[in-house]
C-alpha cells in the first residue's frame, strides 16, 4: 500500500464540498495531492516566479481532492511495479497485445479495487471506479480500455442489465477467471445499433438460446478482447421466441472460449481484426455465430426476461429500475471517455508549454537572448485557449459527473419518475454535445502540441504521437460524435416553442439541471444587439455569458425555422432533419457544450473560499474559453444581426490577444496545476523539471544502437574503388 490509502472510501458529495472550502489551505491535502516541484534554474523556473497565484491551490479547486488523492496513489503503486513499465521502444503488435493483457491480470489481481468497494453506495463506488479508469487511461490507454470493456463497465451493465442469478459471472471477473468483450458493432451496422442482424431464437424444448450469425455483414465486429483474450461476450442480439416474433436488441453471456485454453467453443469462428493505426494492446476482433446453444438463464433480464416455456415477459413493474439501467448503460462509458480526453488534453498542453517556455527561437535584431516561444503572441494564441479548455473541462466533468451519478442513484432508489424523466433526457442532451466537443477539442490540442514542439515533438520520446494515435477512436466509438450531436440538437430543438410561447415554468420543468435556461425570455433575448465600444466591453465575464445566451437562442430559432420551411416544402421528417445537420443541428449542439462548460464554470467562479488570486485567474481561463469560442462562433453573431460592421470582431480579436497576454505570467503555473506527474506524463520534453536538452540528449544516446553501423551496411555502402 502507498503513501494514501486508495481504498479509502469516499465521502459523500456534499461533505466534501462543504470540506473543499478548506481545502485551499489544507497543508496535509496539498501535500498529497500536488508534491512540490523541482527547483531547478532556467526559463521554466523563470516563469513559475511570475504566478501570481498559488498553483497548489488552483488544483484542489479545478479537482475534487479525494478524487485526485486515488489518481495520485494509484500512478505511485504503478510506477513502483515493473510489470506496468513502459517499454523504451515500439514492440510487434504481438507483443503489444500480450504486454497488455499481462498487465491487466496483474491489475485485477494487484488489489487495486478492494473487495469493500464492491459494497459501497452505487455513487462512490462508480466515482471510484472512474477516477481509477481515467488514472489508468493517463498511464496507458491501452490498459483502461482492456479494464474498462472486460472488467469495469461489463460489470456495471451486469449489474444494472442483469439479475441475481448473473452474481458469478461477475465475481468471476473480479477474480481474474472471466474476461468479457462488449459486443455490439457488425460488419454492416455501427451507429444504427437497432438493426444489427445477429439473432438468438428461444428453443422451449431444450430451454436454451440459439445464436446464429446470418450472413458475413452480420459478424460482430471491433470488440475489444474480442480477437485474442475475452472467454465471454456481452453480445447484443435480436430476441425472438419460437412463435417468431422478434423482441428487439437484448443483451446475453456468451461464452466464447475456454478459460484455461483460450480455444474458442465449437459453433464460434473469432478472430482478431489486425493492426490498427492505434490501441494496438488492444485486440479487437470479430465473431461469427453458427447456431451456437447457450442457457436461458443467460438472458440479461432485468427489462425482459423468457420463461421456461417461451413466453415473453417485460418487467416494467419498476419502470425507476430500468431507467436506471438504461442511463447507466448508454452514458457510463461515454462519461468516463470525456474524462479519459480531459486527461489527455492535460498531458498535450503541458507538453507543449513547459517546452514553449524552455525553448528559445529567434528575437529582435541587437537582442542580447532569443525569445521563448511563449513570448510570442501567435505561440500563445495557438497553446492557451487549450489550457483554458482543459480547465473549464475539468471542472464541468467534475460537477457534471456528481448530478449524472446521483440520478442513476436515485433512480436505482425508486425516486419519483416525473422528475427523473425530464432529467435523464436532460443528462442523455448534455453528454451526447459534451463527447463530441471533449474529444474533438483534445484531438485538436495534440495536434497543435505537436507542431508547437516543432520536429522534437515528432520524436516517440515526445510521447505527443502515441497519444494522438490512441486517442483517435475516442471519437468514434462509443457513439459516432456527429452521430451524437444530432441527439443532443434535436433535444434542445424541440423545445424552442416553450421560448415562443415565454412559458418559463414549462422551460424549469423540462430542464431540471439548467441547461436550457437560456430559453427563458428567448425571444426578448434575441432582440440583444452588440454595443460595446471598447476592448473592455468584451473582456469581461457578463459580456461572454449574455453573448452566449444569445447565441444559443438564435440558433435554436434557426435550426427550428428551418426545419418549419422544410417541412412547409414537403420534407418529411427524416429527410428535413437529414437537410439540417450540417448548417444547423451540429453548430447549435456544439454551442449548447461550450455553454454548458461555460455555465459549470461561472458556477464553480461563485462558489465562497476560493481565494481571489486564483479566483482572479480563473476568471481569465473562463474569459479566455469563452472568447475563443464566441470568436469561431463569429459569422452567426452577424447573421442574426447581433452585430454589424466590423466593430465585434475586431474588439473579440483585440480581447483575445489580451487575455492570453495578462495569462502569460501565470500559465506556467496554470500548467503545475492541472499536470500529471512525469512518470505518467513520460515526455522528455514536457517534464517539471523544464531540463528538455539534458532529456533530449539522454534520449539519443540511450537508444540502443543508434551509434552501431547496421547489420545491413554491406548492402548501401559504396563499393570499393578499383584502384587500377
Ligand atoms: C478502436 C475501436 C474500438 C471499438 N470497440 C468496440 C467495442 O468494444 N464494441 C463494439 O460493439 N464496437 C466497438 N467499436 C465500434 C464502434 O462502436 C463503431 O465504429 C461506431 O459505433 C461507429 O459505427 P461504424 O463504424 O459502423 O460507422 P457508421 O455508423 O457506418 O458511420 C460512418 C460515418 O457515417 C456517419 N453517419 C452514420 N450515420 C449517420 C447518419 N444517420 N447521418 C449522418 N451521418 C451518419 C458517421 O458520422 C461516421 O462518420 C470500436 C471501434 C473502434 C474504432
Amino acid at each position: 500500500m502507498g503513501i494514501v490509502d486508495v481504498r479509502q472510501p469516499l465521502g459523500e458529495h456534499q461533505q466534501q464540498q462543504q470540506q473543499q472550502h478548506h481545502r485551499h489551505d489544507d497543508m496535509q491535502v496539498l501535500k498529497e495531492v500536488a508534491p512540490d516541484l523541482p527547483v531547478v534554474p532556467g526559463p521554466l523556473n523563470d516563469y513559475r516566479q511570475t504566478a501570481s497565484f498559488n498553483w497548489k491551490q488552483l488544483r484542489v479547486v479545478l479537482e475534487d481532492p479525494e478524487i485526485l488523492r486515488v489518481k495520485m496513489n494509484l500512478w505511485r503503486r504503478l510506477d513502483a511495479d515493473p510489470v506496468f513499465a513502459h517499454p523504451k521502444v515500439t514492440p510487434t503488435v504481438e507483443e503489444q497485445k500480450r504486454h497488455v493483457s499481462n498487465q491487466l491480470k496483474h491489475f485485477v489481481g494487484k488489489d487495486l479495487i478492494p473487495q469493500e468497494v464492491h459494497s459501497w453506495p452505487y455513487k462512490n463506488k462508480t466515482r471510484f471506479m472512474m477516477a481509477i479508469n481515467a488514472a489508468t487511461s493517463s498511464w496507458n490507454k491501452n490498459l483502461s480500455v482492456k479494464w474498462g470493456l472486460g472488467v469495469s463497465l461489463f460489470t456495471n451493465a451486469l449489474l444494472s442489465l442483469g439479475t441475481e442469478r448473473h452474481l458469478p459471472f461477475y465475481e468471476a471477473v473480479w477474480e481474474n477467471r472471466f474476461l468479457f468483450a462488449l459486443v455490439m458493432t457488425e460488419v454492416g451496422h455501427g451507429s444504427n445499433t437497432k438493426s444489427v442482424r445477429t439473432t438468438a431464437t428461444y428453443d422451449p424444448k431444450t430451454q436454451e438460446f440459439i445464436v446464429n450469425t446470418p450472413d458475413f455483414q452480420a459478424a460482430k465486429c471491433w470488440a475489444g478482447n474480442l480477437g485474442k483474450t475475452c472467454t465471454h461476450a456481452l453480445l447484443f442480439a435480436q430476441l425472438i421466441t419460437a412463435d417468431d416474433t422478434c423482441h428487439g436488441l437484448h443483451a446475453f453471456l456468451v461464452p466464447v472460449r475456454h478459460p484455461e485454453t483460450l480455444m474458442p467453443y465449437p459453433g464460434v469462428t473469432v478472430g482478431d481484426l489486425g493492426e490498427k493505426i492505434g490501441l494496438n494492446g488492444i485486440d479487437n476482433g470479430f465473431v461469427m455465430f453458427n447456431n451456437y446453444r447457450i442457457p436461458r438463464e443467460n438472458l440479461l433480464n432485468r427489462t425482459g426476461d423468457v420463461t421456461a416455456e417461451g413466453e415473453y415477459e417485460s418487467c416494467f413493474q419498476n419502470p425507476e429500475q430500468i431507467l436506471g439501467a438504461a442511463l447507466e448503460n448508454l452514458l457510463a462509458g461515454r462519461v468516463a471517455i470525456s474524462q479519459e480526453s480531459i486527461h489527455d488534453l492535460c498531458t498535450a498542453v503541458t507538453v507543449s508549454v513547459r517546452y514553449a517556455a524552455v525553448r528559445k527561437q529567434g528575437g529582435p535584431r541587437n537582442a542580447k537572448e532569443e525569445l521563448s516561444l511563449l513570448e510570442y503572441p501567435l505561440h500563445q494564441w495557438r497553446l492557451f485557449p487549450y489550457v483554458a479548455a482543459a480547465c473549464t473541462f475539468k471542472v464541468f466533468i467534475g460537477d457534471f459527473t456528481d448530478q449524472y451519478l446521483e440520478l442513476v442513484e436515485q433512480s436505482y432508489k425508486g425516486a419519483e419518475m416525473k422528475d427523473l424523466t425530464s432529467t435523464a433526457s436532460e443528462v442523455h442532451a448534455i453528454v451526447s454535445a459534451m463527447k463530441p466537443l471533449i474529444t474533438w477539442t483534445c484531438a485538436s490540442a495534440l495536434q497543435e502540441s505537436r507542431e508547437a514542439c516543432g520536429g522534437h515533438g515528432y520524436l516517440r520520446a515526445s510521447v505527443i504521437g502515441s497519444m494522438r494515435a490512441d486517442h483517435d477512436a475516442t471519437v468514434t466509438y462509443e457513439g459516432d460524435n456527429n452521430v451524437l450531436l444530432q441527439q443532443a440538437s434535436n433535444w434542445i430543438v424541440k423545445h424552442w416553442n416553450l421560448a415562443k410561447q415565454d412559458n418559463t415554468s414549462a422551460i424549469l420543468e423540462v430542464s431540471p439541471l439548467g441547461t436550457l435556461h437560456f430559453l427563458i425570455n428567448g425571444e426578448e433575448k434575441l432582440k440583444g444587439r452588440f454595443s460595446g465600444s471598447n476592448v473592455g466591453d468584451v473582456m469581461n465575464v457578463h459580456f461572454v455569458k449574455s453573448a452566449y445566451e444569445w447565441l444559443m437562442c438564435w440558433l435554436t430559432q434557426a435550426l427550428d425555422t428551418e426545419l418549419q420551411r422544410l417541412k412547409s416544402a414537403g420534407l418529411d421528417r427524416f429527410t428535413a432533419r437529414g437537410r439540417v445537420h450540417a448548417f444547423y443541428s451540429k453548430p447549435l449542439a456544439l454551442a449548447y457544450g461550450e455553454n454548458n462548460v461555460l455555465c459549470y464554470f461561472w458556477e464553480k467562479l461563485r462558489t465562497p473560499g476560493i481565494p481571489s488570486n486564483v479566483k482572479h485567474v480563473m476568471e481569465h481561463l473562463y474569459l479566455l474559453f469563452g472568447l475563443w469560442c464566441i470568436q469561431r462562433n463569429l459569422v452567426y453573431f452577424y447573421r442574426g444581426n447581433f452585430a454589424n460592421g466590423s466593430q465585434m470582431a475586431d474588439l473579440i480579436q483585440e480581447a483575445c490577444q489580451s487575455v492570453c497576454h495578462l495569462l502569460k505570467p501565470d500559465i506556467v503555473a496554470v500548467i503545475d496545476a492541472i499536470a500529471h506527474p512525469d512518470s505518467v506524463i513520460k515526455s522528455i520534453l514536457g517534464r517539471a523539471d523544464g531540463k528538455v536538452y539534458d532529456h533530449l540528449y539522454d534520449a539519443y544516446m540511450s537508444q540502443q544502437g543508434n551509434m552501431d553501423r547496421p547489420s545491413w551496411w554491406k548492402e548501401v555502402a559504396a563499393k570499393p574503388q578499383s584502384k587500377l
